[in-house]
């Protein structure tokens, strides 16, 4: 695997490496050994699948209240997204700011989210499918969002209209966030 830090300290882009020969290829999509070497969370607790009937079908930006913040590693099974991640640690230079990355089932590219992000994507084909892994359980009554388009984030999202749901609809300002659901100081481990 091929691990490219990305500009928001402790995430990262990672590319699987195939090997190659007449059948196809084998490729590794995740090594505890290599994640911890690069600072990652080396196990995960649960892993979910996303399915996403429309081309436009946005999910974001969530994340889970302390203390159940999540590392999530995402991946396209089908189709294609663009995911993108905004930092919410206290503390970090880069806080308020936002990274994206074009996905794809044809590029097999990860994008690792450290704890302490918020998490999103946009679908850019019809029946795609979204496979991530957690690191941390699903806590009910801990899942927390901002919006979308909040205009403080601008986040840049591909033009097109959107299928979304009204929980995401109704999530605050990235200003507006009430105090709890702030991500404890922050924690970026060896990346
Ligand atoms: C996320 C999640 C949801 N659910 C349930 C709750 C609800 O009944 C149904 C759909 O939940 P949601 O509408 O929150 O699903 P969704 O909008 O797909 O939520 C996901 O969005 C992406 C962007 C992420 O980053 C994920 O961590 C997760 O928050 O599934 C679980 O049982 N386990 C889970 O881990």
């Amino acid at each position: 695997m091929q691990f490219e830090r990305l500009a928001l300290a402790g995430a990262w882009l990672i590319r699987p490496e195939p090997i190659r020969d007449e059948r196809g290829f084998f490729a590794r999509s995740f090594c505890a050994e290599e994640f911890a070497a690069h600072g990652l969370k080396p196990g995960f607790a649960q892993c979910n699948i996303s399915f996403n009937a429309r081309k436009g079908t946005l999910r974001g930006m969530h994340f889970q209240r302390p203390p159940h913040e999540e590392a999530k590693l995402v991946r396209c099974t089908a189709g294609a997204i663009h995911d993108v991640i905004v930092d919410l640690r206290p503390g970090s230079p880069t806080r308020g700011q936002w990274v994206a990355a074009e996905l794809t089932a044809e590029n097999r590219h990860m994008l690792y989210v450290p704890e302490g992000f918020a998490h999103g994507f946009k679908t850019l084909a019809d029946a795609t499918e979204v496979f991530y892994q957690m690191g941390t359980a699903f806590v009910p009554g801990a899942g927390a969002g901002l919006r979308h388009d909040d205009p403080a984030l601008a986040i840049d999202w591909p033009p097109g209209d959107i299928v979304i749901s009204d929980k995401d609809l109704s999530y605050p300002d990235f200003d507006s966030l009430p105090p709890e659901s702030l991500a404890a100081p922050m924690r970026t481990g060896a990346g």
